[in-house]
């Protein structure tokens, strides 16, 4: 069953059944027969004249798309992540053709990758003069984000705002169509509980330690006092939401070297809720059970300090979770086809699919460690999710057709 919606520019205050078909138009999603139409005339966009005018959506239920929320405080790595996840998926992940040399959106055939940066509704200056950071929601429209993200959900294309990093200021809005999957990534995604609500599945990155650096072209002075000043935002905003996230890649300082200062190892737990739908935490040897795993030796090269893992069931903020802990580094990343081996539900579509992710993405940052290990591990998973998503859309359709 297809769910059509007309959007009209003019009338963006009410709501009404159609109750006669109309003539369909179909966009990205064809090939459905059309069964319902339902009207939906809320506002989607900050500039309703530049909104779709008079037009058709039409979405079959199965192919609707699925929303990840990916939260991460500035810095902490979420591009490099998105491209693992796109990766997974075939092809790569651009900014939309012929649109804003400063768009922070990324889409490839099947994801389309939008930054919350550009729910800000105070610019640089703005919020200079309110005195507030970015991180504060009093800097973000969560109305129209909420609105955005559900209308995306229902098939229906948004002019979305763009904030540019480049120049502080809000840009003139870019069209984004509904994609298979979307992901919405920044400091907010899981903070109203109207977008949390949208979510098919949500990650935190929680890197403590780690901050924008030099690309950006600010100081390391003007870095650190920026962290100072948002601190207290982050822990009052940011850091709460790792309680709804069904998936946290925690990075912590190694316990592999005594009194570590360096910072260099690093302890990457991925902390995995249970009881969420369509997803099954990965488990090392015995589902359930409490391992703990050195695998150095012949078939694993390490240097010093080594390579330990460790899996478990726990709890994380309240909930019921099960982890899986890299502490270490990889010397050769070809023999990682061992580690792999050793671990279930990984959502792979052939023997060895995470070793070879890893390996063609040799040189992305964190790749010798448990940081590019498990945000492979949780693109496959997302993968997974979608097709069990979709596959269920399909048996309910069928079943309510019989
Ligand atoms: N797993 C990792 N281990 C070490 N460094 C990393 C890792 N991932 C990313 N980095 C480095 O951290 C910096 C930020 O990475 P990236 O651009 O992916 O983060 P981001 O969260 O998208 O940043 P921003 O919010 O600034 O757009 C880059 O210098 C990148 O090389
Ligand atoms: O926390 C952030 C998310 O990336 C940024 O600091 C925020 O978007 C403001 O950006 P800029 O510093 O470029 O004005």
């Amino acid at each position: 069953m297809a769910v059509c919606t007309i959007y009209t520019a003019h009338s963006l205050n009410t709501t009404s059944q159609i109750t006669k078909p109309i003539k369909p138009h179909f966009g990205s999603h064809q090939k459905q027969q059309i069964f319902l139409f339902t009207t939906s005339k809320r506002i989607i966009t900050t500039t309703p004249s530049r909104a779709l005018g008079s037009d058709i959506s039409c979405v079959a239920e199965e192919q609707k798309t699925i929303v990840i929320g990916l939260a991460a405080d500035s810095g902490c790595g979420k591009s490099t992540f998105m491209r693992r996840l796109t990766s997974v998926f075939g092809g790569a992940a651009e900014p939309p053709k012929g649109g804003n040399p400063d768009s922070n959106t990324l889409i490839s055939d099947t994801t389309t990758v939008i930054c919350l940066d550009d729910y800000h509704s105070l610019d640089r200056t703005g919020r200079k003069k309110k005195g507030v950071t970015a991180l504060d929601p009093r800097a973000n429209d969560f109305d129209l984000m909420y609105e955005q993200v559900k209308a995306i959900k229902e098939g229906i294309a948004v002019e979305k705002p763009i904030y540019n990093h480049v120049s502080g200021l809000l840009d003139p809005p870019e069209l984004i169509q509904p994609p298979k999957i979307l992901v919405i990534e920044g400091l907010h995604p899981m903070y109203d509980s109207r977008v949390r609500d949208l979510l098919d599945f949500s990650i935190y990155l929680d890197i403590s330690n780690e901050r924008d650096m030099a690309e950006r072209g600010h100081s390391l002075e003007s870095i650190k006092a920026s962290i100072e000043a948002r601190k207290p935002d982050f822990d009052a905003y940011i850091d709460p939401q790792k309680a709804f996230a069904d998936a946290v890649i925690e990075v912590l300082p190694t316990q592999l070297i005594p009194d570590d200062n360096e910072g260099k190892v690093l302890r990457v737990r991925l902390i995995m809720k249970e009881g969420v739908k369509f997803f099954e935490p990965v488990y090392l040897f015995d589902e359930g059970s409490t391992i703990s795993w050195i695998p150095c030796g012949r078939k694993l090269t390490c240097s010093y300090p080594g390579i330990k893992f460790a899996y478990g069931p726990d709890s994380y903020k309240g909930h019921e979770v099960s982890v899986l802990e890299m502490d270490g580094q990889f010397d050769r990343l070809d023999e990682l086809i061992y580690v792999e081996s050793h671990l279930s539900n990984i959502s792979t579509k052939f023997y060895g699919e995470i070793t070879q992710q890893m390996l063609k993405h040799a040189d992305f940052p964190g790749s010798n460690n448990g940081t590019g290990l498990f945000q492979t591990i949780v693109g496959l998973k997302i993968r997974d999710l979608f097709e069990q998503i979709v596959t269920s859309r399909v048996g309910a359709l069928q079943s309510a057709k019989a």
